[in-house]
């Protein structure tokens, strides 16, 4: 007797870099207030699930031994908790491809969750509303919704309440993948701590920001990233000052940590001054590796799913 295959299905899901983020003080519950951009990137992490007997996580591409494939993998918690609002069992195995750096800043762990709700509610047949599965994101972390979400946003609160934010045209990124990741709570505590001895400066508002994105500008938008873990991201990996040093003058508009860093994220003038900015950033060996990418992308979806309920 023939015995069914069963069919994975598989979810591309972005990376994010912060085109503004500003931090507020620290809050009694161990969270930072944030006023923050977010940007989805074209450089893609893909998670497969599959029906099985017992829930497991396999990682698979750079970095990939330093997640762990227990519950305390992002896309394992998802799981659970998509199988606990559809009153079933977890029974399926995750596979994630990583094409996002780990512990790198551009929300690679919060894409894996987000990817897991899109896979489990299409193999499962749930159907969930957006908004359903924007609920069970924010409970996974700060940053699970805008993966979710894709696009261009601004974040308010730990990141997570989300406004979709009017943009023009295709900003180009070149992007430095360092050889270690940060941790997020590290690099938190540094800002807190730098912060206590009296700096560094805060950057200011994000309306010039937004206005540069309506405007579709790379030019107008490169002077006015800003971010305030990036002093703290420095203080803890000095090395990134180089970093950052080389990516401008390979052409780069503009350089910044994204987000808690370590992955530096240049904007450039268009595609052709990506090629070269990363072919150069390349050979000045401040990196681990280097990738180009565009934003804004759309956020966790199913591939060759052109179902515009996804979008
Ligand atoms: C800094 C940002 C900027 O987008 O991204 P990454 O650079 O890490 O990707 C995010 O705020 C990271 O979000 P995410 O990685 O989901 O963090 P969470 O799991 O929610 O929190 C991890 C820890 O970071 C600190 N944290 C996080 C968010 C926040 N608004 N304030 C904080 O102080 C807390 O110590 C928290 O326990
Ligand atoms: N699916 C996952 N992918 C990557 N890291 C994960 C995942 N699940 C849990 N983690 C843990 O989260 C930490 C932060 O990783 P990541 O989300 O890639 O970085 P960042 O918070 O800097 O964007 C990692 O060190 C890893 O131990």
């Amino acid at each position: 007797m023939l015995s069914v295959v069963p069919t994975p299905v598989t979810v591309r899901v972005p990376s994010k870099v912060n085109l503004h983020l500003a931090v507020g003080d620290l809050r009694p519950d161990g969270y930072h207030d944030l006023h923050t951009v977010f940007q989805a990137l074209s450089l893609y992490d893909e998670v497969s699930v599959v029906p099985a007997d017992t829930l497991s996580v396999t990682v698979r591409g750079a970095g990939a031994e330093s997640v762990p494939t227990d519950s305390t993998n992002l896309a394992w918690r998802a799981a659970e908790m998509m199988a606990e609002r559809a009153a079933r069992t977890p029974d399926v195995a995750i596979t994630i491809d990583k094409g996002i750096p780990v512990a790198g800043g551009m929300a690679g762990g919060s894409a894996d969750a987000a990817a897991t709700l899109v896979a489990l509610d299409t193999l499962w047949g749930i159907g969930a509303p957006r908004e359903d599965l924007a609920d069970l994101a924010v409970r996974l972390g700060s940053d699970v919704p805008f993966c979710l979400h894709g696009g261009t946003a601004i974040g308010t609160g730990r990141g997570e309440r989300l406004v979709p934010v009017l943009t023009r045209g295709t900003f180009h990124w070149v992007l430095a993948l360092a050889k270690g990741g940060l941790s997020t709570p590290v690099v938190f505590r540094e800002l807190d701590r730098l912060r206590a001895e009296g700096g560094p400066q805060r950057i200011g508002s994000a309306d010039a920001v937004l206005s540069a994105l309506g405007s579709g500008d790379a030019h107008q938008l490169a002077p006015l990233l800003g971010n305030d873990l990036q002093a703290a991201a420095l203080s803890l990996d000095p090395m990134l000052r180089r970093t950052l040093r080389a990516g401008v003058e390979a052409g780069a508009l503009a350089g910044i940590v994204s987000g808690s860093g370590p992955t530096c994220a240049f904007l450039v003038e268009d595609q052709h001054a990506a090629v070269t900015v990363s072919a150069e950033l390349a050979g000045a060996g401040v990196c681990r590796t280097v990738r180009v990418a565009s934003g804004p992308v759309p956020g966790a979806r199913v591939v060759g799913d052109a179902d515009p309920a996804h979008s």
